[in-house]
């Protein structure tokens, strides 16, 4: 089942990712407008993840083709796609670096878009690292977790620590944000004020978001167009109105999580 957008920043034909006999993802089709925030849903296993670490370079698809702005990216080490090509993400897991403050952490992140020879040049070094304070200090404001910046980020709260992720991946001042369980571990008021961040990122930063997610009032309050993965295969893809009423999702993810709720 394929999306067709106007205007994509990101397109995957037929991708397939294989773990020995797990099929992760058989031939998904999957495309990002520019400016559109989108949802990826569907049952625990059902490759969520993996497309994700697909289209950030961490796993290797095993067939089809990727491409960011029309220049093929399957190849690409995360590394390049996030320097050179735009994109940032964050984990499932959250991965802040525990011995450092929050500030520290979100500076990683900033210092991933540096060049070799920033540390080399005279007039490199100052006048990056001075703006990369700066910086630092407003993407901090802008999460919300400002007062926070001297704290171990790890000793944080675990939405503030999630918002600590979404920090360090703005940071890199990516073209297209990848977030995955970002409200995982949140009680109902922090997964309402990440509800408001994703908009303000998406509106004030003008770049692309991609949100996976179990708690669908982030989904269903976020996305403009949802895409559900059912054993690797997109089953369905719209908007949420029209995906949370489809009898393919409600079979094989929806309706299931509203009887156990
Ligand atoms: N590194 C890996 N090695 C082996 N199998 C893997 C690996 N990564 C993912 N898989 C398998 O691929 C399938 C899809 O997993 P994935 O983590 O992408 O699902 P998901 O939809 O993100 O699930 P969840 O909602 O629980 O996070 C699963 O069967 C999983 O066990």
């Amino acid at each position: 089942m394929s999306t067709t957008v106007t205007d994509p920043i990101f397109r995957a034909t037929g991708v397939g990712c294989r773990f020995g006999g797990v099929i992760a993802l058989d031939s998904v089709d999957f495309e990002i407008g520019r400016n559109e925030i989108v949802g990826l849903i569907g049952p625990n296993g059902s490759g969520k993840t993996t497309l994700l670490n697909v289209l950030s370079g961490i796993y290797k698809s095993t067939s089809g083709e990727l491409e960011v702005d029309g220049r093929p990216s399957r190849f690409m080490s995360s590394r390049r796609l996030s320097r050179d090509y735009g994109l940032a993400r964050t984990f499932q897991n959250i991965r802040l670096c525990s011995s450092l403050t929050v500030r520290e952490n979100v500076l990683i992140g900033m210092h991933s878009r540096f060049k070799w020879y920033d540390s080399i040049l005279p007039f490199g070094p100052g006048s990056r690292e001075k703006k990369a304070a700066a910086n630092v200090e407003e993407i901090l404001e802008f999460v919300g977790i400002g007062d926070k910046a001297d704290e171990i980020a790890t000793d944080l709260a675990y939405g503030d620590q999630r918002r600590v992720e979404i920090a360090r991946a703005l940071a890199t001042s990516p073209r297209l944000l990848l977030l995955d369980e970002p409200a995982a571990g949140m009680n109902p008021r922090e997964a309402r004020v990440l509800v408001d961040l994703i908009h303000r990122i998406h509106a004030e930063r003008d770049m692309a978001v991609v949100v996976i997610e179990h708690n669908m009032n982030v989904v269903m309050n976020t996305a403009s167009r949802v895409m559900v993965l059912d054993a690797g295969l997109c089953i369905a893809h719209g908007d949420p109105k029209t995906v949370s009423a489809d009898p393919h999702v409600l079979e094989a993810y929806l309706g299931k999580r509203f009887r156990d709720a």
